[in-house]
């Protein structure tokens, strides 16, 4: 299903034009009060904006009609960041409430909403109430629920910013499996969830998409003041071969994975700009990852010089631009310790 909407809600100052093709994650990213949460809203429904929403070629709303489908007819899911259950039906009957209400049978509604518990973890904990539950073990609750009633898109509303420290990877490598294969847009404040969720992302600042693109692009080279501030982090792409990156042209990173990843897997490096120092020679002898690159860009970055290269971005003093005369076209080397390098599963390298 391809979502595109082209709305505006004039009393908020929101105004976007969005498409999201079918089985692609778009994260919207963006300052608090940017509109994220407005356009969320919009295309589930729940305000009024002029304009047009449609999936493939069905119109949810479209003011110069007069076309309008109400919320629950629409095939779309939200997923909110609290996860909002029923507080007084156990996990198994949250879960089979919306093949329920859609006209399964009692029996059915059950056997779907067993498959979808097993599918987020939660079989175990069929019986309880949401009370008897973690906050991480509720949003896995929310998610089986959100999915149960096969919708033909998601919409994914800061679905770890309620979560402690540890459970917040957990359900972001859940989201990750989950949102694989559907079409979802995931509202963000974090880069990490929009680098290792999404497909795309849209930057958000005052009511407007201000940058748009792949996400690797967006994070690495933003075209926004927003983007720059929010990205501030390097994103680098491959498949894990022996607990390290292996990249597309053969070159390897080594890093810490946060959790187990198989050879083979894809998976995204992070690594921040401060933590990668420039030579212009291998060092030797240390436990570094040292990596060949060319110098692209190199521009002021508060007191220091981002120096971005066709691999990573490096944060340095002008002193060390001057005495290492670096210019666009130098060629350079990387180093950056492995312990700064955090690999995560991620999504597969043909939607990147
Ligand atoms: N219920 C509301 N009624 C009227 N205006 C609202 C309402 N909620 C938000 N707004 C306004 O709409 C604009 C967009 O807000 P929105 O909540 O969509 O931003 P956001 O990007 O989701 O922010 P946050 O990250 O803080 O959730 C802001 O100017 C905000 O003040």
């Amino acid at each position: 299903m391809t979502l595109t909407a082209d709305i505006a809600l004039e009393s908020r100052d929101v105004a976007v034009d969005l498409v999201v093709e079918t089985g692609e994650t778009l994260a919207l990213l963006g300052p608090n009060g940017a509109g994220k949460s407005t356009v969320l809203a919009a295309l589930a429904g729940l305000l009024h904006p002029r304009g047009t929403v449609a999936l493939d070629d069905r119109v949810l709303s479209d003011t110069g009609t007069r076309t309008w489908v109400a919320p629950h007819d629409r095939g779309i899911a939200l997923l909110a960041q609290e996860a909002r259950l029923f507080p007084h039906l156990d996990a198994g009957d949250n879960v089979a409430f919306g093949p329920r209400a859609r006209g399964q049978s009692r029996t059915e509604a059950a056997a779907t909403a067993a498959r979808w518990l097993d599918e987020v973890g939660m079989t175990a904990h069929a019986h309880r109430r949401p009370h008897e539950l973690s906050g991480g073990q509720q949003q896995r609750v929310a998610i089986a629920r959100a999915l149960a009633t096969e919708p033909r898109v998601l919409l994914v509303d800061e679905p770890l910013s309620a979560l402690d420290a540890e459970a917040a990877p957990e359900i972001r490598d859940l989201l990750r499996r989950v949102l694989a294969e559907r079409t979802t847009v995931l509202v963000t404040h974090e880069v990490l969830d929009a680098a290792l969720l999404a497909d795309r992302v849209a930057v958000m600042d005052a009511g407007r998409v201000v940058d748009t693109g792949e996400t690797t692009r967006v994070l690495s080279r933003p075209r926004s003041d927003f983007g720059a501030r929010f990205a501030g982090l390097n994103l680098v792409r491959g498949v894990a071969s022996d607990g390290a990156l292996l990249m597309a042209d053969g070159r390897l990173l080594h890093g810490l994975a946060e959790s187990p990843v198989a050879d083979g897997q894809p998976v995204a490096a992070v690594v921040a700009p401060s933590a990668v120092s420039i030579h212009l020679t291998h060092p030797h002898g240390s436990p570094r990852n040292s990596l060949d690159a060319v110098v692209t860009e190199l521009e002021p970055h508060g007191h220091l010089v981002r120096v971005r290269t066709d691999l990573l971005s490096a944060d340095v003093t002008p002193a060390a631009v001057a005495e290492l005369r670096l210019h666009r076209g130098s060629a350079v080397v990387l180093a950056v310790k492995a312990t700064e390098v955090h690999l995560h599963p991620s999504r597969p390298l043909s939607l990147a």
